[in-house]
């Protein structure tokens, strides 16, 4: 293989002109988004720096691939790719429900402890949408990747480990809530000060870096006082401590004002938040929030701008420099191999991934390439079915015509 590996320094990367860059082409739908997606980054690159620079694709296995290949679902040569070439991209991996394997997806943050899943929501003109004014959704959602109940810390009703777990909480520990102890399934939700201030310091550092107006912590801390509670203090304690911020309207707002710029720190209960982000979106920019709340608020505005057919996202370890970047969506079996589906989600994550590696150039090719598609109004199924007087595309044919919208 001629090509070289990313490297990092200081938080810096190091990105030479022909990056190894490992990735899984996904189950389900994965394989048909890929190869649309492969062929549009590739076409940006070479648009954008005229051969001068090449990415040298290294396909690692995980999910179906992989168990059909290796018997094993997530082999230990995908981990070590990455661990070793630092930036990777994916496609959706399936989870079987109630039983059955754990998230691969999940598995592969928690395994190279990528903290901060970075999914940025924003409206591409002439996209339908079931709003009024979707181009006021304009938010980054910083979900945090490896702790809360996505830990996977779980026992199922009826075996010894819950019954363990409930002798323990009920018989030293004075629980009197567990409703039905003979027959609960228990789960853990760990959220821990050093996991919370790591994802909230790289919200912050974003959105200075952005020029954003707000930062808001999600949490649920009214009820679950200790661990999303905790969320939104230890998250103000960044702000104060490390940001030298000031109370905001009296607290516990707060604000940072660094190099001319202010940024508010605030902060919204999950339930209500998800109201406010369909009726005033244009309140909100910054989010960041504790795993499950930053899964379910992903989607929802998602859908605000287009569907999860275009939604990105990455999970980046910003010391490390590790990173994956990937859709939103999953598998969508039911159009598994079928040419069909929007491969914008992951074609958008690759834009993401271009401007990590500061290949800004490629990063806006794209960007120009889906515009121009999307005002042509020659889109997938999940566009065309809202848009008057659209021409159905293939997944495959959709990528093509982001390739020609980039001249
Ligand atoms: N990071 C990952 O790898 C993720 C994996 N998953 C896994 O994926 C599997 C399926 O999950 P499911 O809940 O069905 O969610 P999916 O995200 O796979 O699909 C739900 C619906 O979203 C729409 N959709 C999804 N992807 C696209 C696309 N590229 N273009 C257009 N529309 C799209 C489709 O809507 P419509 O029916 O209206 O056309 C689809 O039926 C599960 O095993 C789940 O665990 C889920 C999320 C993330
Ligand atoms: O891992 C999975 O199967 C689902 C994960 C998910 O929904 C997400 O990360 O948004
Ligand atoms: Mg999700």
């Amino acid at each position: 293989m001629s090509g070289q590996k990313i490297t990092i320094n200081n938080r810096v990367l190091n990105v030479p002109d022909n990056p190894v860059i490992p990735f899984i082409e996904g189950d389900g739908i994965g394989p048909d988004i890929w190869a649309a997606s492969e062929k549009v980054f590739d076409a940006a690159v070479e648009k954008a720096y005229g051969g001068q620079r090449k990415i040298e694709w290294k396909e690692v296995l995980a999910g179906q691939k992989a168990y059909d290949e290796t018997g094993e679902w997530l082999p230990q040569a995908t981990l070590d790719a990455i661990e070793e070439y630092l930036v990777a991209i994916k496609g959706p991996l399936t989870t079987p429900v109630g039983g059955g394997i754990r998230s691969l997806n999940v598995a592969l943050r928690q395994k190279l402890d990528l903290y901060a899943c970075v999914r940025p929501v924003r409206w591409f003109q002439g996209v339908p949408s079931p709003v009024k004014t979707p181009g006021d959704v304009d938010m980054t959602i910083f979900r945090e990747n490896t702790e809360d109940i996505y830990a996977g810390i779980e026992y199922l009703s009826g075996t010894p480990e819950a019954k363990k777990v409930i002798d323990f909480l009920v018989n030293e520990m004075g629980a009197t809530q567990i409703r039905f102890p003979e027959t609960s399934s228990i789960g853990v939700k760990p959220v821990s000060v050093e996991g919370t201030q790591r994802l909230v310091r790289s919200a912050i550092e974003y959105a200075l870096d952005k020029g954003s107006s707000s930062l808001t912590l999600v949490h649920k801390g009214n009820i679950m006082k200790f661990t999303e509670g905790k969320f939104k203090e230890w998250g103000y304690d960044v702000a104060k401590n490390d940001y030298n911020s000031e109370d905001y309207e009296g607290g516990p707002w707060q604000i940072i004002n660094k190099d001319g710029q202010s940024l508010i720190i605030k902060d919204a209960i999950a339930d209500a938040f998800l109201q406010q982000i369909i009726l005033r979106p244009k309140e909100y920019d910054i989010i960041a929030t504790l795993n499950l709340n930053g899964d379910y608020i992903s989607d929802a505005l998602a859908a605000q701008v287009g569907g999860i057919g275009i939604a990105p996202g990455a999970n980046i370890n910003y010391e490390t420099g590790k990173s994956i970047f990937e859709a939103t969506h999953g598998t969508a079996p039911k159009y598994a191999g079928q040419d069909k589906v929007n491969p914008s989600s992951v074609i958008l994550s690759g834009e993401m991934m271009f401007r990590y590696m500061k290949w800004d150039e490629a990063a806006d090719l794209i960007i120009k390439g889906i515009e121009g598609a999307i005002s042509a109004k020659r889109v997938t199924y999940d566009f065309e079915r809202q848009m008057e007087g659209a021409t159905l595309l293939k997944c495959s044919e959709f990528g093509d015509e982001i390739i020609k919208n980039m001249d």
